[in-house]
């Protein structure tokens, strides 16, 4: 039988606060967790398979009629992330002309890309998509995005290669923060569900607030999963943004102008908040 609510997750560790404390007992067989990388769920979503979650923000504009965003939620970072890196056999100053492999799990970040190689650069580079490999997505590709997990097993791995974080890149070139995935909801499901969904909201931002409060277990489980060096771990989940305030609005709604500018977006777009007991007012705030 189907759950009343179908709820998203990640397949990576970047969302891990905003679920490593959710308490699944307390909804019994109301809802349920599927798992994927972004690009999956962005579709997941759209295809009316998932009723709330994270998605790639990029995809959230793409349907911003259709979705609401659950408040004060999201994966961004005001600078360095730790897991969107353009790995490049050359210096990024010697990639006008290129060709460029991006992994097919992403929405945002491949769109980041984008903006900061034609935009900022002023490069025309021609892009292949396909499965997150680096040594296959270099053997035909001067340089390779990956996001996520992938991400940051490929930089472990090391080897000789150019390697740059999107979320620096972008902080440099812009000083804002960047948003990569906000909570979606499809408003029809907003109808229906609306009691039930103001508790795993509850849920989630509790998650988040206690992981905030004692990163330890946290560290420790991801370091046994995934495993790495503790140090890195830390900085990682320090460098991370869980929140969706003034700043990250600023950062994303940015983003969005510039995709609108660059034909990758048909129009900027505004994230609408959600929380219990009314929608909160949606400012667009200009640069
Ligand atoms: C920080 C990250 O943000 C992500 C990047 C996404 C994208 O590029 O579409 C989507 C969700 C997030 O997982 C990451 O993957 O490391």
């Amino acid at each position: 039988m189907q759950k009343s609510l179908r709820i998203g997750q990640i397949l990576y560790t970047n969302v891990l606060p905003v679920y490593f404390y959710f308490d699944q007992e307390r909804f019994e067989d109301r809802i349920e967790f599927i798992r994927q990388v972004p690009a999956q769920l962005n579709q997941a979503m759209a295809r009316g398979e998932i009723d709330v979650g994270p998605i790639s923000s990029f995809s959230y504009a793409e349907h911003a009629s259709h979705y609401v965003a659950l408040a004060d939620l999201s994966v961004s970072a005001k600078g360095r992330v730790g897991s969107l890196f353009l790995f490049s056999k050359k210096p990024i100053e010697q990639l006008d002309g290129a060709k460029i492999a991006m992994t097919n799990t992403s929405a945002t970040t491949v769109n980041l890309l984008k903006i900061i190689l034609h935009k900022f650069y002023g490069y025309e580079i021609s892009y292949v998509t396909q499965e997150p490999e680096l040594e296959q997505m270099l053997l035909d590709s001067d340089a390779a995005l990956l996001i996520g997990d992938d991400a940051i097993q490929a930089v472990r791995n090391g080897g000789p290669l150019h390697v740059y974080d999107l979320g620096e890149l972008w902080h440099q070139f812009t000083g804002y923060s960047m948003t990569f995935a906000v909570w979606a909801v499809r408003k029809e499901v907003l109808a229906e569900h609306s009691g039930l969904l103001a508790d795993v909201h509850a849920s989630f931002l509790a998650s988040k607030e206690k992981t905030r409060q004692n990163t330890g277990p946290l560290i420790e489980y991801v370091h046994t999963h995934h495993g790495g060096d503790m140090q890195e771990w830390t900085r990682y989940f320090q460098g991370l943004q869980h929140d969706f305030g003034d700043e990250q609005r600023i950062g994303l709604e940015y983003y969005y102008r510039c995709a609108a500018e660059l034909g990758l977006l048909p129009a900027p777009a505004t994230v609408d908040l959600w929380q219990a007991g009314g929608r909160q007012t949606n400012t667009t705030l200009t640069r």
